[in-house]
């Protein structure tokens, strides 16, 4: 379980998050939603330890991640943040490697090869393996820089906004990945969703946020209503169930 502390954070005299505590279960998807600007991306970026924690605690089965050695951390989770531009001039084999890091320490071993070629696999990376990331479009480095989070095999992995720049099909393809690596594996992965279709097709857990606060936290068919969606989006929708999941029908 992650479970988060009273964590406040102000930027100048904005307050951005405003007493957030909440428990994040342990194993399956954890979908982060909300409206721009809502603080999604600040209480990722907390929970990875990209920004100091100035008030509150954040702890990992029940360690404390602001005491934890940042070598221990890398090896607790991984995170993929929207900043994530690389302009080195690395191929997306190499890039991949360095996730592996922590473990190789530069000396990479036979099993950090093997996990690198299912990624290759898993993410369809073949025909990108040895070009230079500069190379690629926009959906292209996405997907290989997921695959690179995914390689340092963590047992907490958070993704901000990790359909950014995919199609439709690399889109689908990301999260029944993301649901048969976490499942498999007994990950927790919490990821940051605008889609809320794909946070009620493949989430386990949903939490909202709004103005800097959890609004609401619990499965899909308890968040997803039409009452809090209006509440989180001003919008009205209609909210249907479809093959067991529900459809949140908003673009018309
Ligand atoms: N470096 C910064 N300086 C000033 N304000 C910031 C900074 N970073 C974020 N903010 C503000 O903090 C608030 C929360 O931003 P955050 O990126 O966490 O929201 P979000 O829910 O992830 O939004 P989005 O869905 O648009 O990505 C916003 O009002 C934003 O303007």
């Amino acid at each position: 379980m992650i479970e988060i502390k009273n964590v406040s954070y102000k930027i100048g005299e904005q307050q951005i998050l405003n007493n957030v505590s909440l428990n994040i279960p342990q194993n399956g998807i954890t979908a982060l939603i909300g409206a721009n600007g809502a603080g999604k991306s600040t209480l990722l970026s907390l929970m990875a330890r990209l920004r100091p924690l100035v008030s509150g605690s954040i702890a990992y089965n029940g360690r404390d991640l602001a005491s934890t050695p940042t070598a221990e951390v890398a090896k607790i989770l991984s995170i993929l943040t929207q900043e994530n531009s690389i302009h080195s001039r690395i191929s997306v084999r190499d890039l991949l490697m360095f996730g592996r890091f922590p473990y190789h320490k530069g000396q990479p071993k036979p099993e950090d090869y093997a996990i690198i070629d299912n990624a290759i696999n898993q993410f369809q990376l073949h025909d990108l393996a040895q070009r230079y990331l500069t190379e690629l479009s926009g959906g292209q480095r996405q997907r290989a820089l997921i695959a690179m989070v995914f390689c340092q095999q963590t047992e907490y992995v958070l993704l901000d906004e990790p359909l950014n720049n995919l199609d439709m099909y690399y889109a689908r393809q990301l999260m029944q990945l993301l649901r048969q690596l976490t499942h498999e594996h007994n990950r927790t992965t919490v990821v940051v969703l605008h889609d809320i279709n794909m946070a009620a097709a493949y989430a386990d857990h949903v939490i909202a946020m709004q103005k800097g606060e959890v609004k609401f936290s619990g499965s899909p068919d308890e968040v997803f209503t039409v009452e809090n969606i209006k509440l989180l989006f001003d919008m009205d929708v209609d909210v249907l169930d479809y093959q067991g999941k529900k459809l949140i029908v908003h673009h018309i």
